[in-house]
């Protein structure tokens, strides 16, 4: 029977590179692609068509970052579908980003050195800014967007005899020390990208927890340092290519360099192909590429609380209410403001 894969951010980097995985991998996929950038969508879906003729390829207008985008998405999906398999969570985004070069060069003689390159402890920081919805920039796409099309797509979801996945595109830079539950947006901090990839993990533990009954099943994988737009943004392409040998180098030492879009989506393709009873909620599966370039997937336990995850899981359902009444109340003033322009004319 035929799969029904959505995947978000798919027109480019790891997430494109899942979706060419899927369709060579797999026969019997229907693929979305839930983009905010159609042209870039349109281009995507033509060069996978290119390599897959016949395949179902789909396109979904998506701002993940966007409370209206959202639901105007997850209303076209309840339409065109009457389940989905596999949700892949992985848009997500990194603005102004800034290298700690002192941090880096103390780092480089440290004996903590592997785990700098791992994770970026202490490396990377970034400015965010409030989006049009009141929202952290960095929150609303990475998390709460997601958070809000699970709440939305939940009869797609969780269904009887049936069982669904949500995948989470995280990162190794997940750090608990960059999240506050009494800041789960992260105003006050200069690590959003950190803090919004913590909670992810978090929120997939409390999903698994509130959700596994009803059939749906939540997963975190780490794709590891992988060349794309997203660290384009944190140095030139140039700068990366002209250290491609020393990061192949690094390669021996750190199995984390994944280093392309392909070998960064070995996890998200590995958790298409397992059971997922046989999951371990508590575990982040990392793509990982050997230094002679063998790609492999491998679970290693988050450092996360339970009662925290709750929590959070409990702040997002509030905050989304909020959200909710907000949109209703200018829906509503829209309506009169439309109403009064009718009558005066
Ligand atoms: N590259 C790396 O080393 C690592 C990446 N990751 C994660 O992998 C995921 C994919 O990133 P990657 O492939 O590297 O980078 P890319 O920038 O290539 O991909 C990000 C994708 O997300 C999309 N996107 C961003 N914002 C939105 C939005 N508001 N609505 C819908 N789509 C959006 C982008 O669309 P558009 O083209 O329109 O910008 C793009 O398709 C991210 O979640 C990232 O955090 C995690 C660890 C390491
Ligand atoms: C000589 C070079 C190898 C210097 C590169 C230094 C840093 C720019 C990088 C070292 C570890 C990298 C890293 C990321 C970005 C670039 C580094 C900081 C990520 C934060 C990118 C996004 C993620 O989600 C995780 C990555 C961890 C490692």
């Amino acid at each position: 029977m035929e799969r029904v894969v959505i995947v978000t951010g798919a027109n480019s980097g790891i997430g494109l590179a899942l979706c060419e995985r899927l369709l060579t991998e797999n026969s019997q996929i229907r693929l979305c692609l839930a983009c905010r950038n159609m042209q870039r969508a349109e281009a995507a879906r033509s060069a996978l068509l290119t390599s897959h003729t016949g395949a179902c390829v789909d396109l979904l207008h998506l701002d993940v970052g966007s409370v209206r985008s959202v639901l105007t998405a997850a209303k076209e999906v309840k339409t065109r579908y009457r389940k989905i398999d596999f949700l892949y969570l992985n848009a997500g985004i990194m603005p102004n980003p800034q290298v700690d070069i002192r941090a880096f060069i103390k780092g480089l003689f440290s004996r903590n050195v592997i785990n700098m390159f791992a994770t970026a402890e202490g490396l990377l920081t970034q400015q965010d800014h409030l989006n049009s919805d009141g929202l952290q920039e960095v929150f609303a796409t990475n998390l709460f967007g997601h958070f809000l099309m699970i709440r939305e797509l939940e009869p797609l979801l969780c269904q009887a005899g049936h069982t669904s996945r949500v995948v989470w595109t995280s990162s190794s830079n997940a750090r608990r020390s960059a999240f506050d539950i009494e800041d789960m947006q992260h105003r006050n901090g200069t690590e959003p990208y950190s803090s919004s990839k913590y909670a992810s993990d978090m929120l997939s533990l409390a999903l698994n927890r509130q959700k596994n009954s009803q059939g749906l099943f939540s997963s975190v994988i780490c794709p590891g340092l992988v060349m794309t737009n997203l660290t384009y943004g944190i140095l030139p392409s140039f700068f990366w290519t002209l250290i491609m040998p020393i990061m192949w180098l690094i390669r021996i030492f750190t199995n984390t360099f994944t280093l392309t879009p392909y070998n960064g989506a070995e996890a998200l393709h590995w958790l298409f192909l397992q059971a997922p009873e046989s999951l371990d909620p508590r575990a982040k599966y990392h793509s990982l590429t050997s230094g002679l370039g063998t790609n492999y997937t491998e679970p290693q336990r988050m450092d996360i609380d339970e009662e925290m995850s709750e929590a959070l899981y409990k702040k997002l359902l509030k905050l989304e209410t909020v959200v909710r009444r907000k949109l209703s109340e200018e829906n509503a003033d829209n309506k009169a403001y439309q109403q009064y322009l009718n009558e005066t004319e």
